[in-house]
């Protein structure tokens, strides 16, 4: 029998569809590296996020697929991924594939725990991941990351850079480092600009696929200094279930879409997460909160002591109890949100192929 050829594989791989992306692999350029020995086949999937949600279900299909071909005895999957830059990734941090703010409108619903939690979270699936503290009121992320050290200096050509500190497997700075200890700062407009530019460009962030900027609570300074120095990739807005807490989420999420009004590109609100669901105030109401924004619902992190127990030891629960419900929903949104990320991102490479702007960037736009 002639040898399977590569042709052959490709076809038959045309079939699989990523269901984020909706388009087939070979046609999003996935399929690497075919080669093909007697009835052995072995090929290299690269997906666009290593925390892809969908990774084990593409691989069997494609296992599946090539294993239908007539001749093939022995199929060997390799699956890696490469994040995709944005196009433009701003000068303060170059090398910084994609930068998250995880925002919400009142403090104390969580928003700190989510971003060191989904940070680590996506971490450990394979990514390059920083986490930028930029909470003016009350940088928590140094104790919540088991931080005590302050970070280095380093002398380079550029002049003085602050190395950012290594925990869990993610790169640590917090608006904590610069402050003096037990020292309270009134915080003007400008100071706030120039804080948040100096934990951009004056850290040595390096080459990173993702950087999650804890922001402070509310619609103030530090959000827009942050849109206005670097291209958000987008945003993940922290709720939780009481009403108030959503109308007062829904303000963060107007706030960023007002910020979006004259600029080339809207910045994208990723998807809104429902903390401390299951607790006094029941659960769902994030949900309808997103679907009444028109944004993705990326789920629900439950009320759970080890949550509270894992930021103040500096463990947090994605580490600390990784088998744990609350666990299982952090790793689960961090997939989910390197997703919508992965189906931004083609968006854009698609309309910067052929001019065309997609139905998802569109409503992105949309007013509430
Ligand atoms: N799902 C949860 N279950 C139990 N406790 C939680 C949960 N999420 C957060 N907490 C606890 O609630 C408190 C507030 O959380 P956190 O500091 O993350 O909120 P925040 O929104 O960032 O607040 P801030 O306004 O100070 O920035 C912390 O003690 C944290 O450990």
């Amino acid at each position: 029998m002639a040898e399977i050829s590569k042709e052959q594989i490709l076809e038959a791989l045309r079939a699989v569809e990523d269901p984020d992306l909706h388009r087939d692999i070979v046609t999003l350029g996935f399929v690497k590296d075919v080669r093909v020995c007697g009835g052995n086949v072995a090929l290299r999937i690269e997906l666009t996020t290593p925390a892809c949600p969908v990774k084990d279900m593409l691989k069997l299909q494609v296992e599946k697929q090539v294993r239908a071909l007539p001749g093939v005895e022995q199929v060997n999957i390799e699956m890696t991924a490469q994040v995709r830059s944005r196009p433009n990734p701003g000068e303060l941090i170059p090398k910084v594939r994609h930068v998250i703010a995880v925002a919400s409108g009142k403090g104390g619903v969580g928003k700190s725990t989510v971003a060191a939690n989904i940070a680590i979270a996506l971490a450990k699936t394979g990514a390059k991941v920083g986490l930028l503290d930029a909470d003016i009121y009350g940088p928590s992320l140094p104790t919540m990351m088991g931080v005590r050290q302050r970070p280095l200096m380093k002398e380079t050509p550029a002049g003085p850079k602050i190395v950012p500190v290594q925990a869990h497997g993610v790169l640590v700075m917090s608006l904590g480092f610069l402050l003096e200890p037990d020292k309270a700062v009134v915080w003007r407009g400008p100071m706030v600009a120039s804080a948040v530019r100096q934990m951009l460009g004056d850290v040595l962030w390096g080459e990173q696929d993702y950087l999650v900027v804890d922001l402070p609570p509310g619609t103030g300074d530090a959000p827009l200094s942050l849109a206005q120095l670097v291209p958000l990739s987008g945003v993940l807005v922290v709720m939780t279930p009481q009403l108030v807490a959503q109308e007062i989420a829904n303000k963060s999420v107007a706030m960023f879409r007002m910020l979006s009004q004259n600029r080339e590109r809207p910045i994208p609100i990723l998807g809104v997460v429902e903390n401390m669901s299951g607790g006094p105030f029941g659960s769902g109401g994030a949900e309808v909160a997103a679907k009444q924004l028109g944004v993705p619902f990326l789920g629900r992190i439950p009320l759970d002591a080890a949550i509270c127990a894992g930021g103040d030891s500096g463990v947090p629960v994605v580490i600390g109890a990784p088998e744990s419900e609350a666990a299982c929903a952090f790793y689960k949104i961090a997939s989910s949100l390197a997703a919508q990320v992965s189906i931004l991102q083609y968006a854009q490479d698609i309309e910067a192929a052929t001019g065309d702007r997609t139905d998802s960037q569109q409503s992105m736009t949309t007013e509430t």
